[in-house]
């Protein structure tokens, strides 16, 4: 493959990323040009009229401000309805008010014309309380001199942009790696191995991604031990695979099949001395959100020690403000470990210093008054020195913790902060990788030699705000590239003849854009494809023929899955028992988009809600009707129970009343019976929908309910789910419905009981997909006629 080539791929992505950003920037800037300060506090933006109440430093050598709403200011001191949450990136600037309003203000202002223009402050909320809100800010941005905070302030979401620096910083760095000297004399020559390489120079790893050299062979590992005795057959075999395999392994995970658990299995192998694994290895391991990587640390924290050996030695990266609010987890933090260690006192004393300094600055020192002029800039000059040594003594802490750590814990983006810099690690584990774009997912595998990603690329993509250009994202078969100039080189650098690469079988390559086209082996077969096309699968799974690398269409195609598509499924292994829904919600999704490969576990296969602990059966038609059924459908059909158009977009803004007004009765039903509303989820693709419904039924059942759309309820499970389709119309559309993975995560979320709202004379008009579901749910569910009286 040519580095020309190469350097294209990464180009590209360089190049949708920042289409990517710019529609970020242009639907937050949208916001915020259409509204003022006022309008932008109603819709829960921005908190407005705040004042200083307190400064302090703390985990990090952060600036912690606190801020208010000062009785002077306002008649209620409690922050009106907002969406700010821990861990938001938000700016403070200065709260300047129009003359009109200004002359309500009984306190002349203090403002000056040179305090208006200042530089409005970055930071994170650390803490949110009724009438108080706590803000971080990194030492960067506070150690600024001119880091005043004004009389009156303004609280307001950002953007972050970070996490796009950090994406396109790593595949800069990929490129260059590419195209240094050092790589152009190893890549392609027979016999040569780069793979021990690091650092600057890539490795092996990074070769078999960009599909420049096939997988190397895996080494075969017999007698492996298992740490976990309850492991089935398949979690076990991939967590062998993942042992195996050289470079890369792909666990595919279906909903419930214990990914997590496996993740657990693979680290604890990896991390020991075992008859396989001579030396225990050093592993990154990173989720695309922080709520799987707290996921992953929490198991890892719940460990028993080994019996002849230390516990686990793990460190979580991140924002303390991010990392869930769990004494252990917040105790394995970098920071929190830093605190503890013994050099910690010595920061201790400078930390006191620097902040009763900076109190002196804010006029909250002995005497009470603001430092002015001469006397000014020297306390700040005391503050920066004080905050280098502060920085000094940190760093060198956190460097010791981290060299001890054997686990490193991170979300993708966060592994590219300074604390992970010149670290390098044996292992990188990705969870949640298909649900990450490809670039931020390059952040920690160029800190590592070997990959292993988990996922399921049958659930939701990444979220991606911009549409491909077409001029600039020409269409696949202008970018195809020509296998048969790009000699691939077997592990040992020499051209493999029995390995082809196919050249014009390329079937679903024009689904990129289409994640719901993008097919199984096992379904593209039960669709009919062509022999050729069928001959290509069972080649690429038996090793024998690779797909070289494509340029990327969209973001949305993920590492995992481009990485499927070259390598065909010999590049994954797949779990199969799945331990959450009774047997029959698991049937359709099972046979639709997992070739009938998904199991049900029969500790749940026949489990109900009438099972329940909590429920108590008093009517043995309730037990029949709604407590012992696991799949009811409630059709709308004929009620003539219209969507309706939220504002004037075009697709994301509809909602249904009717439907609304079924779902809350079926919901009363299910309460009545004894299901706690903490039991059950209710979910819709629509967030207008979601609004009705929270309005509909949060009086009602409480906070407990947990309702949301599709998106957000991706990972969740509930003993009872309810589905609102929302689509009825007479223009037969069924919009964000015909995604198939987006109903693929809805309808697997329920363990014991799942309800779908829907209009079938509508639905019936979508996709295939959607289709088969209804034939589905009207033969094996529990069909009624939905009726609101
Ligand atoms: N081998 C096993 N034996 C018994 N129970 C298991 C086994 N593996 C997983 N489970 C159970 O299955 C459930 C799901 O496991 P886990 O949370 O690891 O799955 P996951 O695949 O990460 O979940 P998700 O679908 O949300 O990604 C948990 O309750 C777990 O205890």
């Amino acid at each position: 493959m040519s580095t020309e080539k190469l350097s294209r791929y990464i180009n590209r992505h360089l190049l949708l990323l920042s289409q990517e950003r710019d529609a970020e920037i242009e639907r937050t800037s949208l916001i915020f040009s259409k509204c003022g300060p006022k309008l932008l506090e109603q819709k829960g933006l921005a908190l407005n009229g705040l004042g200083v109440s307190s400064i302090s430093v703390g985990l990090g050598n952060r600036t912690l401000v606190e801020l208010e709403r000062p009785a002077a200011y306002h008649t209620i001191t409690t922050f009106p309805p907002h969406t700010f949450r821990p861990g938001d990136l938000v700016s403070i600037e200065e709260n300047v008010v129009s003359a009109s309003r200004s002359k309500k203000s009984s306190k002349p202002s203090s403002v000056s014309l040179r305090d208006k223009v200042k530089q409005a402050v970055e930071g994170v909320v650390y803490k949110i309380l009724d009438s108080r809100i706590v803000i971080a800010i990194d030492p960067s941005q506070s150690d600024l001199s001119d880091f005043e905070l004004p009389e009156r302030c303004r609280v307001t979401k950002l953007a972050n942009s970070i996490t796009y620096d950090r994406m396109e910083h790593a595949l800069k760095r990929l490129e260059k790696m590419i195209v240094s000297p050092a790589h152009l004399d190893a890549i392609g020559k027979p016999g040569s191995n780069s793979s021990v390489k690091s650092g600057a120079g890539r490795s092996r790893l990074v070769e078999v991604l960009l599909g420049v050299v096939v997988p190397s062979r895996s080494t075969m590992m017999h007698n492996i031990s298992f740490f976990d005795d309850l492991l089935n057959d398949s979690q076990k075999a991939a967590v062998k695979f993942a042992l195996e395999s050289a470079e890369v392994a792909c666990i595919h995970g279906p909903p419930g099949t214990g990914k997590t658990h496996t993740l657990i299995e693979i680290i604890r192998q990896l991390t020991s001395i075992t008859l396989v694994n001579p030396h225990p290895l050093r592993l990154l391991v990173c989720g695309a959100s922080n709520l799987s990587v707290d996921n992953i640390l929490e198991r890892l924290l719940a460990l028993p020690t080994p019996f002849k050996g230390e516990k686990l030695k793990v460190t979580r990266i991140g924002h303390p403000a991010r990392v869930i609010a769990h004494e252990g987890a917040l105790n394995a933090t970098l920071e929190a470990q830093a605190e503890r260690s013994d050099q910690a006192v010595l920061v201790r004393d400078v930390k006191a210093e620097l902040e009763s300094t900076l109190n002196v600055l804010s006029g909250r020192g002995k005497g009470g008054k603001v430092p002015r002029g001469s006397e000014r800039r020297r306390i700040w000059e005391e503050v920066r020195t004080l905050r280098k040594e502060y920085r000094q003594r940190e760093s060198g802490i956190a460097r010791a913790v981290l060299q001890e750590s054997q686990v490193v814990l991170a979300t993708c983006h966060s592994s590219g902060g300074h604390q992970l810099r010149a670290q390098e690690f044996d292992v990188v584990i990705i969870d949640e990788a298909t649900q990450a774009l490809e670039a931020v997912c390059w952040v920690p595998i160029l800190k590592a030699k070997k990959l292993i990603l988990a996922g399921d690329p049958k659930q939701l993509p990444p979220t991606v705000l911009s549409s491909p250009k077409s001029t600039e994202c020409p269409s696949q078969s202008v970018h195809r590239t020509s296998y048969k100039a790009d000699a691939l080189t077997n592990p040992s650098g020499t051209t493999n003849p029995s390995r082809q690469v196919d050249e014009g079988s390329d079937a679903d390559d024009s689904s990129d854009n289409e994640p719901d086209q993008i097919e199984t082996s096992s379904r593209m077969s039960e669709k009919g494809l062509t022999p050729d096309a069928q001959q290509l699968t069972s080649k690429m799974a038996s090793g024998l023929c690779y797909r070289s690398l494509a340029l990327p269409r969209t973001l949305e195609l993920t590492m995992f899955e481009r990485l499927e598509k070259m390598y065909g499924p010999r590049i994954k292994s797949m779990l199969t028992t799945q331990y959450r829904m009774h047997a029959k919600i698991a049937e359709f999704p099972s046979k639709a988009m997992y070739g009938s490969n998904l199991i049900t576990h029969p500790s749940v296969a026949s489990h109900l809600l009438r099972h329940l602990p909590n429920i108590t059966i008093t009517s043995e038609e309730d037990a029949q009707e709604i407590l012992g059924t696991p799949v009811v459908f409630l059709d709308t059909a004929g009620c003539e129970y219209f969507e309706k158009l939220e504002g004037d977009g075009d697709e994301g803004s509809r909602c249904n009343e009717n439907e609304g007004m079924v779902v809350k009765n079926w919901l009363t039903n299910l309460v009545s019976a004894g299901v706690k509303p903490s039991q059950v989820g209710i979910i819709t693709p629509y967030q207008a929908q979601v609004t009705l419904l929270t309005s509909l039924l949060r009086p009602l059942h409480g906070p407990d309910l947990e309702i949301g759309t599709v998106d957000g309820m991706q990972g969740r499970e509930k003993e009872a789910v309810i589905i609102s389709l929302v689509r009825s119309n007479d223009k037969r559309e069924v919009g964000f419905l015909k995604e198939e993975r987006r109903l693929n995560v809805a309808m697997t979320r329920a363990r014991r009981h799942l309800c779908v709202v829907g209009d079938s004379s509508t639905v019936q008009h979508g996709s295939k997909y959607l289709k088969d579901w209804l034939a589905w749910l009207e033969e094996n569910g529990d069909v009624r006629f939905a009726d609101l009286n």
